[in-house]
């Protein structure tokens, strides 16, 4: 795969329409229906050698196309092959009628198709023109599939999955492998989507890297590539102030080890100095705690203007821990103005209220970051998380948009917007690092970036890749602090 579409991911809707700039460049459509079926069957050959039969499933549009290529191609192999339709192929139209022309195996009806020992599908019933629910006939052969625990190699995206958002219509398969045609689709990193592609290929089908990029968003899978321009030009010789110091706010008395935890990370993870910001009754308690962080007694709003008279001090993480309320609130809008993480309490605070913190945001000109869970996605978006139509992609971008900040919406398949609509998907992500402190962590590797000045997109997206990679090294033991001592290199 071209280097410069390594990390892409292309909506349906783009794919189409790069489907039809290849078309109109003179490229032969039925030689990229021809290259995708024989990359799906080398994948099958090579993956399932010892397979007594490949069963291939074919649909009604262009993907049903992709599988009777296959078909012909895995018995031109000397395998033994069968092919069941859904919809009448005597119907198909283009390329697909092309290619079902090709294959001299008659198709049974997918209903009749009961699964055997030794069997591999092949799954061709639907690609990027999912366009509704499956019917329910289809759903009951695809749930048979799945719990026969036979192998699927999906051509495109397992039947079922909508490729813009990764939902399941109605049903889907569970492949062991799928392959894709020159780049990735949302839905394949997004959840549940991704936990049902199995290993994912993408096959070069000639298609020119020019018409994928002229067509292709902001959109990508979050690697170090989204930032490591960014990271790069962070020098570890530098002075520690030019690396930045990061304020972080502590809770009371009763809930300081999360501030802690954000304070902690953000050492490590190279910010030149850390502060933790304590009201009186928790000053006893965090000095007890803490060893290279830095200590500062902040009771109050006027505490707080008084300290940020210090400009070196140039990004803030508030919520960890903090409590919900007015002086959550009255921290946040002062700080709007500085690099800023505003995470867990820090947002939640601002379920009412928040068209005053947006307005500060855009205002204010510095770089703010919001890291919510769904939860406090719901509660501070309500009208977007209800939105069904849109993806977690849209969603995130939406709420970027609306709150003039880069958002974190978190999970097994995080994604990081900013305003103008880029965005990244994560993937790097281990299961275990959804263990409690994870969040608090994540937060002061944001504000580490933000007080080394990188711009706030880069600094999400470099923080969640660096969190993920975090939890891998740590291992499934890993706890909040775990994760702190395993923070991989930035650059
Ligand atoms: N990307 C490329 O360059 C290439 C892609 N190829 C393959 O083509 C498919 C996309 O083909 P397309 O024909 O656009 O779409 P599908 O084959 O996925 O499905 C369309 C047909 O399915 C019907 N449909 C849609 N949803 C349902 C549903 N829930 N239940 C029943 N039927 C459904 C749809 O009917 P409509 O009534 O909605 O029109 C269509 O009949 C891509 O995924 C690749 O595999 C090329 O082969 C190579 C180039
Ligand atoms: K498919």
């Amino acid at each position: 795969m071209p280097d410069k579409l390594q990390d892409i991911l292309v909506t349906p809707a783009e794919m189409a329409a790069i489907d039809r700039d290849a078309a109109s460049s003179g490229i032969d459509s039925f030689s990229l229906m021809r290259s995708a079926g024989t990359s799906v069957s080398a994948a099958a050959l090579r993956l399932f050698p010892a397979a007594l039969r490949f069963v291939v499933l074919c649909g009604p549009g262009n993907n049903g196309g992709d599988g009777y290529v296959a078909a012909a191609a895995l018995v031109e192999s000397g395998a033994e092959v069968a092919v069941f339709s859904f919809g009448d192929p005597a119907m198909l139209k283009g390329d697909a009628a092309r290619a079902r022309d090709a294959c001299a195996l008659t198709p049974e009806s997918v209903e009749a198709y009961r699964p055997r020992t030794g069997d591999v599908v092949i799954d061709a019933l639907f690609g990027a023109g999912l366009a509704r629910d499956l019917p329910e006939p289809l759903q009951a052969v695809i749930e048979r599939v799945n719990e026969s625990g036979i192998p699927v190699v999906a051509v495109d995206l397992p039947s079922g999955l909508d490729g813009r958002t990764g939902e399941v219509r109605g049903a889907s398969f569970v492949a062991a492998h799928t392959v894709t045609f020159m780049a990735a689709k949302p839905g394949h990193v997004l959840m549940p989507g991704r936990s049902r592609c199995g290993t994912l290929e993408v096959a070069d089908i000639g298609i020119p890297a020019r018409l994928i990029s002229a067509r292709a968003g902001h959109l990508r899978v979050n690697t170090p590539a989204s930032w490591k321009d960014h990271a790069a030009a962070l020098d570890p010789a530098t002075h520690k102030y030019r690396r930045g110091h990061l304020g972080v706010l502590s809770g009371g008395q009763a809930a300081t080890g999360a501030a802690r935890l954000s304070a902690a990370v953000g050492l490590r993870a190279g910010a030149g100095l850390v502060t933790l910001a304590s009201p009186p009754d928790a000053l006893a308690v965090n000095a007890a705690h803490l060893t290279a962080v830095m200590l500062k007694e902040v009771r109050n709003a006027s505490d707080l203007a008084a300290w940020l008279k210090d400009k070196r001090l140039n990004a803030f993480v508030l919520g960890p821990g903090f409590g919900i309320g007015k002086k959550a609130r009255d921290f946040a809008l002062m700080l709007c103005d500085r690099a800023l993480v505003l995470d867990a309490d820090g947002m939640t605070s601002f379920s009412e209220g928040r068209a005053e913190l947006f307005e500060r945001i855009a205002q204010g000109g510095g770089d703010v970051v919001m890291t919510p869970h769904e939860g406090e996605f719901v509660r501070l978006f309500p009208e977007v998380a209800a939105d069904a139509r849109l993806s977690k992609i849209e969603k995130a971008a939406a709420a970027a948009k609306l709150s003039h900040a880069v958002i974190v919406l978190k999970g097994p398949d995080t994604v990081i917007a900013d305003p103008s609509g880029r965005a990244v998907v994560n993937a790097n992500a281990p299961p275990w690092l959804a263990t409690a402190g994870s969040g608090d962590v994540l937060a002061g590797i944001v504000g580490a970036h933000l007080a080394q000045g990188m711009p706030a997109f880069e600094a999400a997206a470099a923080a969640v890749w660096r969190h993920g990679e975090a939890g891998t090294r740590a291992g499934r033991t890993a706890t909040a602090e775990t994760l702190v001592d395993h923070i991989p290199p930035l650059a």
